[in-house]
């Protein structure tokens, strides 16, 4: 598992391993990190004109720097740049405040301060806010960001601009390609909009492993974790032991959802799928190996249920929820289900087995009461601990909530995926994980993981992706996860 840590927790820690260490170390590991990434980037650029030599010597860079550390670490990197012959310009973009040995030492490297750097550079470091900013950009940093042309932009540790914490971006901010994070993930690489305007993410070791706290603000799986919590049959099961999983989806109206739904749940390690719903038909000619029955009663015991894509919202389908909320299995809970729940919230209240309910923003608004902040993450903690159910809420990049307040942002998530079914599929998927006695916590985390690489691998080679080509994607994607997962543990 992968983590991200508040502000306050790296601050913690930075502040414990720097008793023990000369002033200033900290800074130029850090800044050493920085400096070799950028020469890896620098490598990497096409210089315009007439072929010249690529790498350090020559190549162009801009330092927009803040007041604080953040600055101080660009302003050391943009000096071992200078060393190596880079032309280093840079710009104060909070008055005079800037480090000030930082600076100097850039200077007497050849580095110039100035308010008007070129318009063009190979690289822009922008080193404006780090840990302590706020969000926003001062205007100095906004205007030259508006007129200098970037080959490659790196952030240091952060995008500038982003709310640290929360990933929120509710003023300007940075768009970066590459982030230098320096000692650990902060929760705004892995969520909301703050984790599309961190490009790619380059964590430099800066020795805080042992002192930080072992609790991450958020976490992160990785295949390793998945691979670990897959139940995988052994010689001794059989189809009812490695779980029995009940979709009651779709409608004579909305057929499909039955059929995505039951296609979802049968890529994940459960070995049986019952259908139970009015859509029979339609599942049984598409997925034969799915075995239907018109109401939920007659479904008999399933390990897990998923209820709702595509039921409908009337009497019919109330009951049928309730059908389902008796049962002692534990439930997803997608689509209409939420929209039920959110019109007779007592359906929930004498419900004793776990619940994953995974709504959209809207679905979000129709059971909390008011749409989610930009803080995701809080959004979905809320939700969970109002409930007292795990909560996926879906996004472009997804994030699940359990009632005890951990929170995982999901780190495969993809555009493509917003696409009308997908979420049909993922419920599905993600029932089949619960039939096979995952936690409901981690089948959450797993399916959305599982699901958003089965999207990838849909939109291979820039291909367009139906809800259907997920589907179809599942079993590669768990295989793809597994192996590595395994190879990784
Ligand atoms: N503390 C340490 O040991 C280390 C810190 N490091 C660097 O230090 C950074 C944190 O440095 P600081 O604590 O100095 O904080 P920042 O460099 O983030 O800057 C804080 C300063 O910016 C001002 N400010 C905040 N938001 C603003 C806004 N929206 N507009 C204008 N001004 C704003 C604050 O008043 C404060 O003066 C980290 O992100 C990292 O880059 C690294 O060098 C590693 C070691
Ligand atoms: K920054």
């Amino acid at each position: 598992m992968n983590g991200a840590w508040s502000a306050a927790a790296i601050r913690r820690a930075e502040a414990q391993l720097m008793s023990r260490l000369p002033p200033g170390t900290l800074m130029q590991r850090a800044a050493a990190g920085l400096a070799a990434e950028c020469a890896r980037l620098l490598r990497k650029r096409t210089p315009q004109g007439p072929k010249r030599n690529q790498g350090v010597y020559g190549a162009t860079v801009i330092v927009l720097a803040g007041p604080g550390d953040n600055g101080g670490d660009a302003l050391y990197a943009a000096e071992r740049l200078a060393r190596r012959g880079a032309r280093v310009f840079a710009v104060p973009v909070m008055g005079d405040r800037v480090h000030p040995t930082a600076a100097a030492a850039l200077v007497r490297a050849g580095g110039r301060l100035v308010a008007t750097p070129p318009a063009r550079c190979d690289l822009l470091l922008d080193g404006v806010l780090g840990i302590g900013g706020r969000p926003g950009l001062p205007g100095r940093a906004l205007d030259q960001l508006g007129r200098i042309e970037a080959g490659t932009v790196v952030a240091v540790d952060v995008p500038s601009g982003v709310d640290v914490d929360t990933g929120a971006v509710p003023a300007s901010a940075v768009t970066a390609d590459v982030t230098v994070a320096f000692g650990a993930r902060k929760p705004c690489h892995v969520l909301g909009r703050a984790s599309l305007l961190t490009g790619r993410l380059v964590l430099v070791d800066i020795g805080l492993g042992d002192v930080l706290d072992p609790n991450p603000a958020v976490r992160v799986a990785d295949e390793g974790d998945i691979a670990a919590w897959w139940h995988r049959p052994g010689p001794d099961d059989d189809k009812y032991t490695r779980g029995v999983v009940g979709v009651a989806a779709g409608s004579e109206r909305y057929p499909g959802a039955a059929v995505l739904a039951s296609t979802g749940a049968l890529a994940g390690p459960a070995g049986y799928v019952r259908y139970a719903g009015s859509a029979a038909e339609y599942v049984r000619r598409t997925r034969p190996e799915v075995v239907c029955t018109p109401t939920v009663k007659e479904a008999g015991r399933v390990q897990a249920w998923l209820a709702g894509p595509g039921f409908g919202t009337d009497e019919a389908a109330l009951a049928e929820l309730r059908e389902v909320l008796v049962s002692p299995a534990p439930a997803v809970l997608d689509a209409d289900a939420l929209t039920l729940i959110g019109e007779y919230p007592s359906v929930l209240s004498r419900r004793e087995a776990p619940v994953v309910l995974t709504p959209h923003d809207r679905e979000y608004e129709r059971l909390y009461g008011s749409p989610p902040s930009e803080d995701r993450a809080g959004a979905a903690a809320a939700l969970a601990k109002r409930l007292n159910c795990t909560v996926l809420l879906k996004g472009h990049h997804t994030v699940v909530a359990s009632s005890d307040g951990a929170v995982w942002a999901n780190p495969t998530g993809r555009p493509q995926l917003a696409t009308a079914g997908s979420g049909d599929v993922l419920a599905g998927f993600m029932a089949s994980l619960l039939a096979s006695g995952m936690d409901p916590v981690r089948a959450a985390v797993a399916a959305a993981y599982v699901h958003g690489a089965a999207g990838g691998l849909a939109a291979e080679g820039g291909r367009t992706v139906a809800a259907s080509d997920v589907a179809r994607e599942l079993p590669a994607a768990v295989g793809a996860v597994l192996s590595r997962g395994r190879g990784a543990a």
